[in-house]
């Protein structure tokens, strides 16, 4: 049976704890997760210290940056391995795995290298009282050791989303990656080895939140920082966690989306793109559609397409054919989503299309399907309007006015992201303006350049990544004033 070990100081530690990880297709027991415990979390977490202090810490940002390029290179050389390691834990289509997932795990290590080669800092001559003169320039220091807590939505492609500018910056990390999908964060285990990535610059302590490796990780005293993706409750808790030693975090959380079609939109490619943000990773992304708003002239076209759509989705493996939607990630969350899906009827849902499991042949059975679902009738005060399910579902309102609709789309503790879809720019431009969140897509949605600034506003996170943004949370900026 295959092991999932924790890896701390450039070497795999087995632990006497284990759980099993499950493949969310047919619940086949993939393999045993060895769970750390406080005494690994604390190995993990003084092996990053000390090698701040050795060969890490003192390398060039040539050397580290060569290195960083390596570790992409040698994920792209080794991408069938990722790829089947990712499909396993996810249960995710391989098509959707191997053109984001993977490549932009690699992509995540390159980008940033290359960001902390190229960015300058600010120099400021001044004029001293005495009539001299003082020059003031800024100096970029690693933070220390980051925690880095990972969700199982995209695993690989969260984890180096937080790692690649944590490592570029001169850091040193301690990840924990979802109880749920364990084996990308090994794999890359071994490829830090093999590119001669120093020992206790990557650490990997597996096992859940509460009471086990998570919480052991955030409350260690010997962390400097705490970069988070998840949800909203785990986040309030981690954040209770880093307030003993004053500690920053980055926080990237829930949400409860807004897509928002005009009735001037070209139809058939907002009916694409809703369908895409509605039910791709089978909702199971933080920035997807679960409520969208319809302009009332289009209003029944446009549910009726999408009904269409939704059900000409191709359910079933990762490695069929044309597959469109996986699995929920577990019996937990399906049960969960399942629940919101009985709330929706409940509370006087017109169910347009889904609404339940689908039928699944011999194995598959086993596994956590649900059918793509589209309400609507409901009252925004309703569960499925207000709460995020994170599964592949939306409800469906119309509305009439540009105010109405930025209204109806900011009447949420949430503000990820929204997708506007319409052909009026400056429509297009006065929505960006007024919605809540913190990215904002026309007429496309998931459209990512690493360049630019990531994060949610509201309960939706706290600061922002990508690009030069990374950087303000992965180093101390320090200035250093001269009198000359
Ligand atoms: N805003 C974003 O960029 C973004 C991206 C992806 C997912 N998400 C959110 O993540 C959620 C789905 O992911 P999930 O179910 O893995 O989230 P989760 O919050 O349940 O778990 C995330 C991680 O936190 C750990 N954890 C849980 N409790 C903890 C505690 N008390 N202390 C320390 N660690 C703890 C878990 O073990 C896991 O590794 C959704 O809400 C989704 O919106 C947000
Ligand atoms: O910038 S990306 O790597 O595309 C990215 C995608 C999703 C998330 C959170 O879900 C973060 C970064």
């Amino acid at each position: 049976m295959k092991q999932f070990l924790n890896y701390i100081n450039g070497e795999f530690v087995a632990t006497d704890t284990t759980f099993e990880n499950c493949a969310p297709a047919d619940n086949h027991v993939i393999g045993l997760v060895h769970e750390a415990g406080a005494a690994e979390v604390d190995a993990a977490v003084r092996a990053a210290r000390a090698a701040l202090k050795g060969d890490w810490g003192r390398m060039s940002v040539a050397r580290r940056v060569e290195l960083l390029h390596a570790v992409a290179d040698e994920i792209i050389r080794r991408s069938d391995e990722f790829l089947e390691a990712e499909i396993a834990d996810t249960g995710k289509p391989r098509s959707l795995a191997s053109h984001i997932d993977i490549p932009r795990g690699a992509a995540n290590f390159k980008v940033f290298a290359d960001i902390i080669k190229n960015v300058p800092t600010e120099t400021f001559e001044m004029a001293t009282p005495d009539g001299g003169q003082a020059l003031n320039y800024a100096i970029r220091s690693p933070l220390g050791v980051i925690g880095v807590v990972c969700p199982w939505n995209l695993p690989l492609l969260l984890m180096t989303w937080k790692v690649g500018p944590a490592l570029a910056c001169g850091n040193t990390v301690v990840v924990k990656p979802s109880e749920e999908t364990p084996a990308t964060a090994t794999l890359l285990g071994e490829v830090m080895s093999k590119v001669g990535i120093p020992p206790g610059v990557y650490n990997v302590v597996h096992g859940f939140g509460p009471n086990s490796a998570g919480e052991f990780l955030t409350q260690h005293p010997g962390v400097n920082g705490i970069t988070f993706t998840g949800e909203t409750r785990t986040g309030e808790a981690i954040m209770a966690a880093a307030a003993k030693g004053v500690r920053p975090v980055s926080f990237e959380l829930g949400g409860k989306n807004a897509g928002i079609v005009f009735a001037d939109c070209d139809f058939d490619k907002a009916v694409a793109g809703i369908t895409r943000s509605a039910f791709e990773n089978c909702g199971q992304v933080c920035l997807g559609t679960e409520r969208v708003y319809v302009q009332r002239p289009i209003f029944d076209k446009f549910v009726a397409a999408l009904k269409a759509k939704a059900e000409g989705l191709k359910i079933g493996p990762s490695n069929e054919a044309g597959v469109n939607l996986g699995p929920l990630i577990s019996a937990e969350h399906k049960q969960k989503v399942l629940s919101y899906f009985d709330k929706a009827r409940a509370e006087g849902a017109t169910v347009v299309a889904g609404g339940g499991v689908p039928a699944m042949p011999g194995e598959l059975g086993h596994g956590h399907w649900v059918q793509p679902t589209i309400w609507t009738g409901l009252p925004e005060t309703a569960s499925v309007v207000r709460e995020e399910v994170f599964g592949p579902c939306c409800h469906i309102a119309p509305f009439d006015t540009e105010e109405e609709v930025i209204a109806l789309a900011n009447a949420t503790d949430y503000g990820l992201a929204t997708t506007v879809w319409t052909e009026n720019l400056g429509c297009a431009h006065r929505v960006a303006k007024q919605v809540e969140v913190g990215i904002c897509w026309i007429n496309s949605w998931f459209l990512r350049d690493l360049r630019t600034a990531f994060g949610g506003a509201k309960g939706s996170g706290i600061g922002r990544e990508g690009g030069v943004h990374s950087l303000e949370f992965y180093t101390e900026l320090r200035n250093v004033c001269i009198k000359l």
